[in-house]
């Protein structure tokens, strides 16, 4: 497990910086281009009052023309379009490689967020993702465009500007510099509260964000239960909460963004009076006094600017160290260093499809603090806790030891009390989650020993809790098969879809060009478990995984969905966790989980005869179909059904 990451308010700018140093290589040629002209711009901006400078001067001797003021006009006049043209030359030469690297950090984090383990998911709060790969990004890149890009020639315009004032009068020089002290002074301590406000703002919009997501995905639930106004309390304490983060984030800006006002204005009127006094003296010219105040207007403005490209720098440098946090995460499920077989093997032809758990523990892992968000200001209201904080078994043995083995075609019932572990010992199959101790075998090779692209071949799931996405029915039905398109395809997908029974896609609104998921056509929970079974069969696997797929079918449907599969994946092993007596009673046999390993295995009339746990268990499954598309009789008997096979 790798030590615990910083708070970011403890990691040097510096070191923030230095994490982007792979993505900013291959733009520096143009960022630094960008830079150059910036700085021209702004070089040419301060020595504009040189030119005023010349012109006053020469006016003021006697006998001067007006050729000079001609003349100072041409040079000024180049000089602001030379100006112009040198800040939009910036503006081109920075904004191609800013969104670049925005583009890719987005990617990067995508692809590591596949590859994260589930319970590295578990853990994270949906909305901190999202936040991290969306907002976060889009600041950074507004901060590389622009922010990172003025601060440096901010600083440059401050350092030639001041330089040009001691070259005009170093004792009105010296009392504009007197300004700068409490300047830095402040500052560090303004770097420092900003830095912690901003990263709770930001954590706490990710809060925010997943929120929002919850409630959107839970809507059904929340109005069912009559909780949309708790919901939408809970919800003002946290909107509240960042609304007051975000304004104590602005209250230190403002307070510094006025230090940084006042202090260059009381040092110009002090310069007012020292600078009469010395042209009064005949000390500097006239021409040099109002040289000083348009060069030492020209440098005020920046340093008026710094507070809010500071505060740009602190957030882009929140979001580059949000950013890595995620990307710092290990990906602990990986291909192994000496593989078993090679992905190149076809699968159908290598494997058997003999499945065994040989003394399997697991534990799931406990939640790191640091995981989640980064250290949080207390506040008012619920919070929301993270997924594996609510599990109170974190850290504690789920399984302590199954022994079980499938032979090659056999489909194994898996029961258990709730909360046995039987949907935790189905994700140890296709590597969801890693044995603690322990391994899984299929034909004789732990799983660990195969490439998790061809294991997942081999292996295919379907879930109780379906997700489709929002593509059509086909691609869906497609997402894992060996062929995605052409006729071989179409003859999986039709097949897959009538061993699942689902017929009815065909007749959907645009048949299987239909868009289901998210931001499609809403379809009913069987009718999702049916597509998301058929998935699973049409990925051809060698090992099929069910965690309780076909609860939402009626008890018919089941039965036939479950005699098809025994037809066309004669040769595929399923171990499929069953929640109904009419699932136990279609299984080849049953294994019994119990206190994390098994108690017994058999066929259900073995085990009903021998085990009083198994009877238990049997009695308090739910014997209920709930989808009645069948007008079947819920009081058919398991008797009957088993006679029906
Ligand atoms: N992601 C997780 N993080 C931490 N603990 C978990 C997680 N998922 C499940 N658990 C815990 O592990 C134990 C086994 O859960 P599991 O879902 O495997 O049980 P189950 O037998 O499938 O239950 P059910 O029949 O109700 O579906 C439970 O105590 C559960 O609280």
């Amino acid at each position: 497990m790798p030590a615990q990451a910083p708070a970011s308010h403890q990691i040097p700018f510096r070191s923030s910086l230095a994490r982007l140093a792979p993505e900013a290589r291959p733009i520096i040629p143009r960022l630094l281009a960008g830079l150059g002209v910036g700085l021209s711009a702004s070089v040419l901006a301060v020595l504009v009052p040189q030119v005023f400078r010349a012109v006053i001067d020469a006016l003021l001797r006697p006998g001067a023309g007006p050729s000079a003021v001609v003349w100072a006009a041409a040079v000024v006049l180049v000089m602001g379009v030379f100006e112009a043209v040198l800040t939009f030359l910036r503006r081109l030469f920075v904004l191609d490689p800013a969104t670049n690297v925005e583009a890719s950090l987005r990617v990067k984090i995508y692809r590591h967020l596949q590859l994260l383990p589930v319970s590295f998911h578990d853990g994270w709060g949906s909305g901190q993702l999202l936040s991290r790969a969306m907002t976060d990004l889009n600041m950074l890149r507004r901060w590389l465009a622009f922010g990172a890009i003025y601060l440096v020639i901010s600083f440059a315009t401050v350092i030639v500007g001041i330089s040009m004032l001691f070259t005009i009068s170093w004792q009105l020089a010296l009392i504009f510099l007197a300004a700068a002290i409490p300047i830095s002074v402040y500052s560090f301590r303004f770097r420092r509260q900003y830095v912690a406000a901003s990263r709770r703002s930001q954590d706490q919009a990710g809060d925010l964000a997943t929120a929002v997501e919850e409630s959107v995905h839970g809507i059904r639930v929340l109005k069912a239960f009559g909780r949309s106004r708790e919901a939408l309390e809970n919800f003002a304490v946290q909107a509240e909460g960042l609304r007051e983060t975000e304004v104590a984030k602005a209250r230190h800006l403002a307070v510094f963004s006025m230090v940084v006002t006042l202090l260059p204005e009381l040092a110009l009127g002090s310069g007012l009076m020292v600078g009469l006094w010395l042209a009064a003296t005949g000390q500097i010219t006239v021409g040099a006094l109002a040289a000083f105040f348009a060069t030492a207007a020209a440098v005020a403005n920046p340093v008026e600017m710094s507070g809010a490209l500071v505060g740009m720098a602190l957030t882009a440098k929140t979001a580059i160290d949000r950013h890595y946090e995620v990307m710092d995460e290990p990906v602990s499920i990986t291909d192994p260093a000496d593989p078993a077989r090679t992905g190149s093997q076809p699968p159908s032809a290598a494997t058997r499809g003999a499945l065994a758990f040989r003394g399997v523990r697991f534990a799931y892992e406990p939640p790191r603090p640091s995981r989640t968000t980064a250290p949080r200001a207390p506040r008012a209201g619920k919070q929301a806790p993270s997924r594996a904080a609510a599990h109170d078994d974190a850290g504690r043995p789920v399984l302590r030891g199954v022994d079980l083995e499938l032979v090659p075609g056999e489909t194994m019932a898996l029961v258990g009390i709730t909360g046995s572990g039987k949907s935790t010992l189905l994700q140890l199959v296709p590597r969801l989650y890693e044995v603690s101790g322990g391994a899984v075998e299929i034909d004789g090779v732990d799983v660990r020993r195969l490439p998790l692209a061809e294991l997942r071949r081999i292996v295919s799931v379907a879930f109780e809790d379906t997700t489709l996405f929002s593509s059509s029915v086909r691609d869906n039905v497609l997402l894992g098969a060996p062929v995605r398109e052409g006729p071989e395809a179409e003859a999986i997908l039709g097949e897959a879809l009538d061993v699942a029974q689902a017929h009815f896609a065909y007749s959907l609104p645009e048949g299987l060009d239909t868009r289901v998921g998210e931001e499609g056509l809403s379809l009913s929970g069987g009718q999702r478990q049916r597509i998301a079974l058929a998935r699973a069969i049409a990925a051809k696997p060698s090992v099929l995984v069910l965690d309780d797929p076909l609860s939402a079918l009626d008890v018919a449907t089941e039965e036939r969905v479950e005699a098809r599969l025994r037809e066309v994946l004669a040769e595929t092993t399923t171990l499929i966790v069953a929640h109904r007596p009419s699932t136990v009673a279609l299984a080849d046999r049953v294994a019994l989980l119990r206190d994390g390993v098994i108690d017994d295995v058999g066929t259900h009339s073995e085990l009903l005869a021998r085990s009083a746990h198994y009877r238990y268990v049997i009695a308090s499954l739910d014997t209920e179909p709930r989808d009645l598309d069948s007008g079947l009789d819920p009081d058919d008997s398991l008797d009957d059904l088993e006679e029906a096979r």
